[in-house]
């Protein structure tokens, strides 16, 4: 990937471009990357999205593919540059079994490192999560930690175990010799929850705040901080490491990032209403409506019903133990590798994030 004004040439693929993340990263590649000749969209469902980006100066290949299907992967890996892995099956509400959640996380993310190793492909950016570190199943406070900061990361739930354990996958791969003879070059994104255009969470906590009478009940205690980070920043972090991976081998590769912004310190429920207080709701109680007990009570029906209700139907609420427990469990993140390491600074401000998201959260139901 040499620097030069010359004709662009760069092949890039975005494993999951068409999710909530992929498409932010999509669009990110198209208006910041100049080098990219072709970028390769591969998603398990294409969006229609896809259509108005094919008429740009980049070829833009939608690629309806599994990331559990290797032949696949490696089809669609041959002959790119740079993989950024997203696809993943982000389920902490029991949706899909624990062997789909693994098959897709786990599994897929090795066909990925496969075919970047079969076919010569030398730089893959992964997208991890948080949740590698935690909140872990003892419910203790990372209040602002880093990447070095010490937790003892331990999971029972499928989701931050098939990440973390995905995680290790890439990170253990990079050196790896690709088909060529050079090293593979890998290192692993750690976003917070997520928030900005596109957040179907953030909708639907708008919907039910509509439904009960422009209104939401605190359920969490405000002093609990959650973690949360724009859409447009974790995306422009991805370009940035996409891009400095070559030139920055040493120092970046089988290194992790939490993805971080200037977004405010708070609980899940007032950070929410950074947005849809604005959008007309309000967010009643200073402190929480119901005792902890009760919910976790409530969380543990919810868990059990769906268990009995499995054979018939797929009964799926927001509310689990284990949603409660990462919302009642303070994880945030003060860091600054990213800017020492690749000299990430956010490309929105926090201003510039929250317009954005209540502009989508107004727009999104009509
Ligand atoms: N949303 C968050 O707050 C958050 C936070 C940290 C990390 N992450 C990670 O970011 C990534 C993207 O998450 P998101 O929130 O955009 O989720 P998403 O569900 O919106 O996007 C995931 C995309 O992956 C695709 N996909 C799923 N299974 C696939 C398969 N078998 N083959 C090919 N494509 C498949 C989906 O179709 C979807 O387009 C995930 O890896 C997730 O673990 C998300
Ligand atoms: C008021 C509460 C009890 C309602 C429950 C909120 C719950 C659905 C929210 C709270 C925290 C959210 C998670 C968090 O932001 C971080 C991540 C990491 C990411 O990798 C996947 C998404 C996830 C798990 C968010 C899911 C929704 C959660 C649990």
């Amino acid at each position: 990937m040499a620097e030069s004004a010359e004709a662009p040439k760069l092949v890039y693929l975005v494993t999951g471009g068409c999710g909530f993340l992929g498409e932010h990263v999509v669009r990110m590649l198209l208006e910041q990357e100049p080098r990219l000749r072709e970028l390769r969209v591969f998603d398990l469902h294409l969006s229609s999205w896809l259509e108005e980006l094919k008429t740009g100066p980049v070829q833009v290949t939608p690629i309806q593919g599994d990331v559990t299907q290797a032949h696949q992967v490696a089809a669609a890996v041959s002959g790119a540059h740079v993989v950024i892995h997203t696809a993943g099956l982000v389920d902490v509400f029991g949706r899909a079994s624990p062997e789909t959640i693994y098959k897709v996380n786990v599994q897929g993310t090795q066909n990925v490192i496969e075919a970047c190793v079969q076919t010569g492909t030398r730089f893959l950016v992964y997208t991890s999560s948080m949740e590698v570190v935690g909140p872990n199943v003892k419910g203790q406070p990372f209040y602002r930690g880093n990447e070095d900061t010490p937790y003892e990361a331990l999971h029972k739930h499928p989701y931050p175990q098939s990440k973390a354990q995905a995680e290790r996958l890439v990170l253990q791969a990079n050196g790896r010799k690709v088909q060529g003879g050079l090293p593979l070059v890998t290192c692993a994104l750690r976003p917070t929850g997520i928030y900005g255009e596109g957040h179907q969470i953030m909708r639907d906590f708008y919907l039910q705040g509509l439904r009960l009478g422009s209104r939401l009940f605190r359920a969490i205690p405000a002093s609990v901080e959650h973690g949360r980070v724009y859409v447009g920043n974790v995306a422009w972090m991805h370009v940035l490491v996409a891009r400095e991976l070559e030139p920055r081998a040493e120092l970046m590769g089988g290194q992790v990032y939490f993805c971080y912004d200037k977004s405010p310190y708070k609980s899940y429920e007032d950070f929410n209403m950074e947005f849809l207080g604005p959008c007309g709701l309000r967010l009643v109680g200073t402190r929480p409506l119901l005792p902890y007990w009760l919910l976790m009570l409530l969380a543990t029906l919810n868990a059990l019903l769906q268990w009995l209700l499995r054979p018939l139907l797929l009964y799926a609420p927001l509310l689990n133990p284990y949603t409660l427990a990462i919302a009642n469990t303070t994880f945030t993140v003060s860091t600054n590798k990213a800017q020492r390491h690749f000299g990430y600074e956010p490309l929105f401000s926090w201003e510039d994030s929250r317009t954005r998201t209540i502009l989508w959260v107004q727009g999104s139901t009509q």
